[in-house]
C-alpha cells in the first residue's frame, strides 16, 4: 500500500469564529497531483492554511507528512513547514537581492551552514526548474514565470515531500502557466506529493489529474468531466 501523505478525518476548517469547510475527508498519497477547485471564498486558500500550519485544527483530525495537526503546536510549525514546499500566486521573493541570495536566505533559515553545500543546492533547484543561468538576477528583471520558477525552486530547497501550491498561475497568462505547469509535472513525475489550488479549468483538462472542489462548505472529489 503506498504511503499516506495527507489524511484527513472530519476535519472543519474555521476562519475566526467563522465555519468555511466541514466534514472533509480526504486521503492523499505519496507520488498523487491533486487539483484543488471551487469558485472565490469557497475556502483553497483556508484550507491550504490549515495544512501549513496557518490555521488551528479545531474540529475532526488530521495527519499531514509526519505531523499531526491537532496537537501541533506553535513551535513545531517551523518544522512542519520544512517538509512542505509552499508556493503562492504572488511569488513573494525578497526584492532587495539577488535570487541566488533569496535561496540562500531561505536555507540559512532553515539551518544551513555550509558554504559549498548551500551553492550546491541552489545549483540543483535552479536547474531543476530551468533557471540554472539566471542567479545573479534580482527579482525585478525577472518575467512573471520566470519569478514563479524561482518561487518554486525555493519551495524545493529542502526537499518536501508535499508541494501546496496555491494557484501559483494565478498571475501568468495561458501560455506561461502551461510552463510553470510543465516544471510542476516535472517534480511530480520525480515521486513528490502535489497540491495545486486553481482555478485555471484550461490547465486541468490539458494535464488532467485528481481533483476535489470546495462548495457549499464540503470538498469532494469531482469526475473529470463534471469538473
Ligand atoms: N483572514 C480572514 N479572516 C476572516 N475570514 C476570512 C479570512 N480569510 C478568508 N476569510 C473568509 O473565508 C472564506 C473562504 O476564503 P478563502 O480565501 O479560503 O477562499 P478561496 O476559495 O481561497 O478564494 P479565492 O479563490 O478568492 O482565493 C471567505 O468567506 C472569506 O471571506
Amino acid at each position: 500500500m503506498s504511503e499516506s501523505i495527507l489524511h484527513l478525518e472530519n476535519v472543519s476548517v474555521f476562519q475566526k469564529e467563522n465555519l468555511v469547510l466541514n466534514e472533509i475527508n480526504l486521503e492523499v498519497k505519496k507520488g498523487e497531483f491533486v487539483y484543488l477547485i471551487g469558485k472565490t471564498g469557497s475556502g483553497k486558500s483556508s484550507f491550504m492554511k490549515l495544512l501549513y500550519g496557518d490555521l488551528p485544527l479545531l474540529e475532526g483530525s488530521g495527519h499531514i507528512v509526519d505531523f499531526d495537526l491537532k496537537t501541533l503546536k506553535e513551535k513545531d510549525i517551523p518544522y512542519l513547514r520544512r517538509k512542505l514546499g509552499i508556493v503562492f500566486q504572488d511569488f513573494k521573493l525578497l526584492p532587495d537581492r539577488s535570487i541566488n541570495k533569496n535561496l540562500r536566505f531561505v536555507l540559512k533559515a532553515t539551518g544551513w551552514t555550509d558554504d559549498s553545500l548551500m551553492d550546491a543546492k541552489i545549483e540543483e533547484v535552479l536547474g531543476k526548474v530551468g533557471m540554472k543561468t539566471k542567479g545573479f538576477k534580482f527579482p525585478h528583471e525577472l518575467s512573471g514565470g520566470e519569478q514563479q520558477r524561482i518561487a518554486i525552486a525555493r519551495a524545493l530547497l529542502n526537499d518536501p515531500e508535499l508541494i501546496l501550491a496555491d494557484e501559483p498561475t494565478g498571475n501568468l497568462d495561458p501560455q506561461t502557466s502551461v510552463e510553470v505547469m510543465k516544471v510542476l509535472q516535472e517534480i511530480n513525475a520525480t515521486g513528490r506529493t502535489i497540491l495545486m489550488a486553481t482555478h485555471d479549468y484550461a490547465l486541468i483538462l490539458k494535464y488532467p489529474s485528481k481533483t476535489l472542489k470546495c462548495d457549499g462548505n464540503k470538498v469532494f472529489e469531482v469526475v473529470q468531466k463534471a469538473v
